[in-house]
């Protein structure tokens, strides 16, 4: 029997009817302690839900999502109008299965979907945190997603899974709160962010910072935005998500809407366009203060560091059962840093369970249709489920 779930924030008129529920958010009574020493309040946290919780309250599913991911992982995305970002792997009948799942997805503390980040207003000069804004950290957003469960009533999850920066979540989660989380998937993700990839971040930054719109970050108070910084570092950073490989498959060195190079900086090549598309498009959806926040979180992640500078440590408590994913093509966070996770694992004696897809997609593989990936995660949940006795 499912119990109807608590929230605040515009309710659905009734969850059975409704697939996925609307975004919701509240308004959180307590602080969150962040590890910059800042007790940050008010704050408030925006989610998504699909799916009906159990009367046992022992189906719940958080889905934690990666760096401009947001809550709006089965529904249209309200911005793009795009289809949720993980609507291969959530549904009815999908993996993550919305029929016999509650799944949550809350966008994290930092961002710009509707949970408090650098654009929201301090409450102390009444304009935009902007920089005065905490530093966050993974373990911040963790500590936020847990206080959302403790809201709505759930003591542990049944599955905690995500990918990119979400699988640093995931890990984090299993190392912070090892009683709450039953099943975890982490998916191309690493254990602490590479000096390669802290690299790409900072790059990416100085773009943003470098544009004379940015104003220190107070570019909302004079109503401008660093679109050409943004742009810039997200075109940067998309080609590290995708694979030389699938690059030449899709664009090779054709030519752009015309028969012969122009002899100019003009967008000669279809990977020059599509780059700028990619470009354009991020900055209609996304906070360049955000973007360094966020990008920062993930450099700062380093869960070995954490626990006295072996990651073992991080999962000595474990009762977790655990599903590692990496992609043969992702360059970002290799499968290197995927066995690395295994190896923690097996020394903590945790269960784990290693799969490597074949891809030529790249590190976004993990939001493509990547038949081999649904499989892995279809049959990794259904046995945790038969264990959980869902
Ligand atoms: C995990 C989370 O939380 S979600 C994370 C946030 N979301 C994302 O990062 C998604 C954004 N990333 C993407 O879209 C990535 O490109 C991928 C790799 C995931 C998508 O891959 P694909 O589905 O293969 O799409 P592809 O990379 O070909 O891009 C398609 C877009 O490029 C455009 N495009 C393709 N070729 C060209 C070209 N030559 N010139 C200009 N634009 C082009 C398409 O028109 C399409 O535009 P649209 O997205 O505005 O509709
Ligand atoms: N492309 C995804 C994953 C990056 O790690 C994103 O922008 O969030």
């Amino acid at each position: 029997m499912a119990t109807p779930l608590l929230k605040s924030g515009p309710e659905p008129a009734s969850q059975a009817d409704e697939p996925t529920s609307p975004v919701a958010r509240f308004e959180v009574d307590a602080p969150l302690a962040m590890d910059a020493g800042v007790d940050l309040a008010p704050w408030q946290i925006a989610y998504q839900t699909a799916g009906t919780l159990n009367a046992e309250r022992s189906n719940a599913v958080l889905v934690c999502h990666a760096l401009t991911g947001d809550q709006h992982f089965a529904n249209t995305h309200p911005v793009t109008g795009k289809d949720g970002w993980w609507e291969r792997l959530i549904g009815p009948g999908k993996p993550v299965d919305t029929d016999r799942y509650f799944v949550i997805c809350a966008n994290v503390v930092g961002s710009c979907m509707g949970t408090t980040g650098p654009a929201s207003i301090n409450p102390a000069t009444g304009r935009a945190y902007g920089l005065d804004f905490p530093l966050v950290t993974i373990r911040d957003m963790v500590r936020g997603q847990a206080m959302l469960l403790d809201r709505l009533g759930i003591k542990d999850l049944f599955l905690c899974i995500g990918g990119s920066m979400g699988g640093m979540q995931v890990l984090q989660w299993a190392a912070s709160y090892p009683e709450r989380v039953f099943a975890a998937m982490p998916i191309a993700t690493g254990a602490r962010h590479s000096a390669q990839n802290i690299a790409f971040h900072e790059v990416g930054r100085q773009a943003i910072l470098a544009d004379p719109n940015w104003h220190g970050g107070r570019y909302l108070d004079v109503g401008t935005r660093p679109a050409k910084g943004l742009g810039v570092a997200r075109m940067g950073a998309h080609i590290t998500y995708l694979s030389e490989p699938a690059l030449h498959r899709k664009f090779g060195r054709r030519l752009q809407d015309r028969d012969a190079p122009t002899f100019s900086f003009d967008a000669d090549f279809q990977i020059e366009s599509y780059l700028r598309h990619q470009g354009i498009t991020f900055v209609e959806r996304f906070d360049a203060n955000a973007y360094l926040y966020l990008t920062r979180a993930m450099d700062y992640f380093d869960l070995a560091a954490d626990h006295g500078g072996v990651l073992a440590n991080a999962f000595r408590d474990t009762r977790t059962r655990f599903c590692i994913m990496s992609f043969t093509s992702d360059w970002l966070f290799p499968t290197a840093d995927s066995r690395a996770i295994v190896h923690a694992l097996n020394a903590a004696a945790a269960p784990v369970a290693f799969v490597e897809v074949e891809s030529d997609k790249g590190h976004d593989a993990f939001l493509l249709d990547e038949p081999a990936m649904i499989s892995a995660a279809k049959g990794f949940i259904a046995a945790a489920a038969r264990e959980r006795g869902l």
